[in-house]
């Protein structure tokens, strides 16, 4: 097994790394060490001597004196048991290469280090301040030096103090790990103790409680606190210890700790009413003690805190895959970021094209449906009625009718019956259009690495959409061109290839009067008709073939080849733009790393006092 050493030292360490990495326990939703530690908190009434029992496990004066709440942050004092001969000093967490040997300057850094984080205004802070005392007269301990408890608010400070010292001490003590150092003065009625009020709430069996009893020394004459220091009065698990600290008339004669030490083991011995007590009295007991139970619950808690740690790591990690990794900040990498998330995007989006997602199947429909139903409804029944057929051949002819076929006024009836396949032309390409749009936006929500950066998406969703918009106008002059190409040229094969009407007649005269007979244009009308059907044929085939050439490919080929063009030439702060992620989610990011971090570097600390063994 671990020495019992090496346990309080490896657990001062991730204290100190708890403060380091932010983890002061409390109300953030993210687990917590600090609160699973073990830790001895000095809790007690203003002026009931909880300075002065600390200092004098310390064996040094070292704490900020004055009047009123001198204690206005949680102090986390740890003490680091040295060689015999060696230095004592002490070391700030905050100050880390600073050594001091002066302890009156230590009692200053409390001071001034206090109003860095609370003002000047008197206020309380929860955040702790760190001190090592590494000395051959003390015992490896930790102890927590809280606000002592009020019941008034001293000029200058909020009336809300009262409660906020009472909310702070109690968030300590009410953690399952907390061995609480309860404060009474002896020549206070015990009853109205605020230390012991407080033990007795969170710890009502008493199994976390040392009741401490100051100024045993100011005592009525008379009176005694046998009944108290034998456990009858007020019984808890462990034993009560009796303490005789300076007076203030010794810290005014500058007495130092190690007379004051001499003194109250003197006052012990001497005793009348406390003689049979004596071994198990004064402060320096009171430290081994003290250092002793908090060995035992350390080993106790141990495989408890391992597997906490283990399972807070597993969760931590989860919770930081899930929101991914932090963004660079050098410009190269930013762009090879965009770079990636493009892709990613691009990747998806064909993937619905192609079929391994839903949506391309969409496009054929318009090919195979929607066309083919658009130009079935062209209005060639009416614009190959027999009066407009009349109306048109007469207009052609003019002046002069037709001697044999209407040469003009085919032509004329060709183009405008070939002018109405524009609409389902423009039809296929709009519908074509507005599915990869569609398919654009789908895309974008089913990229998961985008979800992070509301304006990279949104910056593609614009680039893609111009593109859109560019292959569309694209595919609209080629569809229309080859509509346009239609009535340019006909196919003069259709025509030779029909039956003459002048042959089959066989007689001139007859023919020549048929010639302006309903018969004759109905005919024409056949013809046109039949020609225009060859015509919508064709164009059922190749308009599909240049939408797809036009948009579909275009879009599956380049759809942001113009975004990655302007990409390059973007600065390294606009590219950062591009980046900016939600800043809620940055922020938990970083706490997650650094909470990471705290466990990781608390599983090492374990494990290598268990390896120690
Ligand atoms: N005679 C005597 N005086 C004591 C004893 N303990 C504390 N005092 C005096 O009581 C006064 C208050 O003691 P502190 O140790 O400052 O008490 P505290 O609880 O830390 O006080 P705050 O920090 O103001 O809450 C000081 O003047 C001490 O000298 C004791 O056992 N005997």
């Amino acid at each position: 097994m671990a020495t019992m050493e090496s346990l309080i030292v490896t657990v001062n360490r991730i204290q100190r790394a708890c403060t380091v990495l932010g983890d002061h326990g409390g109300d953030t939703n993210l687990p917590t060490l600090w609160e699973a530690l073990p830790s001895v908190v000095v809790v007690g009434g203003q002026s009931s001597g909880k300075s002065s029992v600390l200092e004098s496990i310390v064996g040094r004066d070292f704490l900020p004196r004055g009047s009123g709440i001198v204690t206005r942050r949680p102090l986390v004092l740890q003490l680091h048991k040295t060689e015999r001969g060696l230095q004592e000093y002490g070391e700030f967490l905050h100050l880390p290469k600073k050594k001091f040997t002066d302890f009156s300057m230590v009692r200053k850094e409390i001071q001034d280090e206090t109003d860095r984080m609370t003002g000047k205004s008197k206020q309380i802070s929860p955040v702790p301040i760190h001190l090592s005392i590494y000395s051959p007269n003390v015992v490896n301990l930790t102890l927590i030096d809280l606000p002592g408890l009020t019941k008034v608010a001293v000029e200058g400070q909020p009336e809300s103090i009262v409660q906020d010292i009472e909310i702070m001490v109690r968030s300590y003590v009410e953690k399952p790990n907390c061995i609480i150092l309860a404060i009474t003065p002896a020549n206070q009625d015990i009853a109205t103790s605020d230390a012991m009020k407080l033990s007795r709430e969170v710890d009502p069996t008493g199994e976390r409680t040392f009741g401490v009893l100051t100024k045993l020394d100011l005592m009525d004459k008379g009176t005694n606190a046998i009944d108290v220091l034998e456990g009858r009065a007020y019984p808890l698990q462990h034993p009560w210890v009796g303490i005789v600290n300076r007076s203030q008339a010794d810290i005014k004669k500058n007495v130092d700790m190690i007379a004051s030490r001499r003194k109250e083991r003197e006052f012990f011995a001497s005793s009348p009413d406390y003689g049979h007590l004596a071994s198990k009295m004064g402060s320096e007991y009171l430290a081994k003690v003290l250092s002793k139970h908090l060995e035992s619950v350390i080993r106790a808690r141990l495989p408890g805190i391992t597997s906490l740690i283990n399972k807070s790591i597993e969760e931590l990690e989860a919770e930081l895959s899930h929101l991914g990794r932090s963004v660079a900040v050098d410009a190269g990498a930013q762009l090879y970021t965009i770079l990636e998330l493009c892709r990613a995007f691009d990747r998806i989006f064909k993937e619905h094209l192609d079929g391994g997602r839903p949506g391309g199947d969409r496009i054929y429909e318009v090919f195979d449906h929607q066309l083919p139903a658009a130009l079935r409804k062209l209005p060639f029944d009416r614009h190959l009625s027999l009066q407009n057929i009349r109306k048109v051949v007469s207009e052609a002819d003019g002046y002069q009718p037709h001697l044999i076929a209407p040469e003009q006024g085919y032509r004329r009836l060709i183009d405008g019956a070939l002018n109405c396949f524009r609409g389902p032309a423009e039809a296929s390409v709009d519908a074509v259009h507005f599915l990869l749009k569609e398919l654009v936006r789908r895309s974008i929500a089913e990229t998961q690495e985008l979800k992070r950066f509301p304006t990279l998406q949104a910056e593609i969703a614009a680039a893609a959409s111009e593109a859109l918009e560019r292959f569309r106008e694209e595919s609209k002059k080629t569809t229309l061109r080859m509509v346009d190409m239609e009535s340019s040229y006909l196919t003069v094969d259709f025509f030779r290839k029909l039956p003459q009407e002048v042959e089959k007649g066989g007689n001139p005269t007859s023919s020549s009067v048929d010639r302006y007979a309903e018969s004759h244009f109905r005919r024409i009308g056949s013809n046109v008709y039949s020609y225009v059907g060859m015509v919508s044929d064709t164009l059922r085939n190749t308009i599909p073939k240049a939408v797809v050439y036009c948009q579909v490919r275009e879009a599956k080929q380049s759809l942001l080849d113009h975004f990655y063009i302007q990409l390059g030439k973007k600065e390294g702060k606009q590219l950062a733009q591009l980046l900016d992620e939600d800043p809620a989610l940055m922020e938990r990011r970083q706490q997650c790393v650094k909470r990471l971090e705290l466990y990781k570097s608390a599983r090492d600390e374990i494990d290598s006092v268990l390896w120690a063994r």
